[in-house]
């Protein structure tokens, strides 16, 4: 994603989610790529149907692409963001960019605690190009202190500088992993930043899959098109390019009650 000219970025006090502001743009006709960055949402929105909850004091910041990849790459883009915005992240100053790592498929954690959610959305309109967001929202000031999972902002983990400072570094490294990525060619490049980066890699864990069914296994690698591989009991494998995963204790994967990461 070679960017013509400036940064275009349309910044708000307030709106609904810039997801879907992004991707009005996007058939309007703007061409992208475009940054729409805002205060607060009403109306964010995480993976899944979730909500997001967004105060003001966290970052809330989206990118329109247009025709990013040929289809058959556009899968992945999660791993593109994750690598992206880890990046940014690890830059930030008072950050110690050692403990931001990304759990698959594309949460960034810090200390081990998630503090950034990534949204990707996409739609072909009839006889237009693909448009695709990169939605991002990154914990700050605040967090919700009720998730199933640890979870944290940067605030807490020593960064210096408000949401808004955070916006161009963590832009740069967003648009950094798509030049690497370079359209699908470069996602060797990208799968190995994203392996250097992961949680979780010969662990056991769970996989909750969209569909409600969870799968237990060892964490093997990631497949060159980037589906994460579990190695099953009984040594069969499974691959998997959607879901939520969990890191199980050791000797407690059969337990419906081990503790998420
Ligand atoms: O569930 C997740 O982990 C993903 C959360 C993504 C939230 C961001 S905030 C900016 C953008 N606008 C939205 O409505 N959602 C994304």
């Amino acid at each position: 994603m070679k960017r013509a000219g400036p940064r275009r970025h349309l910044a708000f006090d307030e709106v609904g989610s810039t997801n879907t502001l992004a991707l009005e743009a996007g058939r309007a006709g703007d061409p992208g790529p475009l940054w729409v960055t805002a205060e607060r949402q009403s109306a964010g929105r995480g993976r899944r149907g979730r909500a997001w909850s967004s105060e003001r004091g966290n970052l809330y910041a989206s990118l329109l692409v247009r025709d990013p990849a040929p289809i058959a790459d556009l899968a992945n883009i999660p791993l593109v963001a994750a690598v992206g915005l880890r990046n940014g992240i690890a830059q930030l100053p008072g950050i110690d960019g050692d403990r931001v790592r990304i759990k698959w498929p594309n949460d960034i954690l810090v200390g081990g605690a998630k503090t950034v959610g990534i949204l990707i959305e996409s739609e072909k309109p009839a006889g237009e190009s693909q448009l695709v967001v990169l939605g991002c929202g990154i914990n700050i000031e605040h967090w919700p202190d009720d998730a199933p999972y640890a979870v944290t902002g940067l605030r807490r983990e020593g960064y210096r500088g408000t949401a808004s400072d955070a916006f161009a570094p963590l832009a740069d490294g967003v648009e950094k992993a798509l030049d690497l990525w370079d359209r699908g060619r470069g996602f060797d490049a990208v799968r190995k930043q994203w392996l250097a980066h992961a949680v979780g890699l010969g662990q056991p864990c769970r996989i909750n899959l969209p569909g409600g069914e969870v799968a237990d296994g060892v964490f093997e690698e990631l497949d060159p098109v980037g589906r994460l591989v579990l190695a099953l009991p009984g040594g069969r494998r499974q691959v998997f390019s959607a879901g939520d995963l969990f890191l199980l204790a050791a000797g407690t994967s059969s337990s419906p009650s081990a503790a998420p990461l």
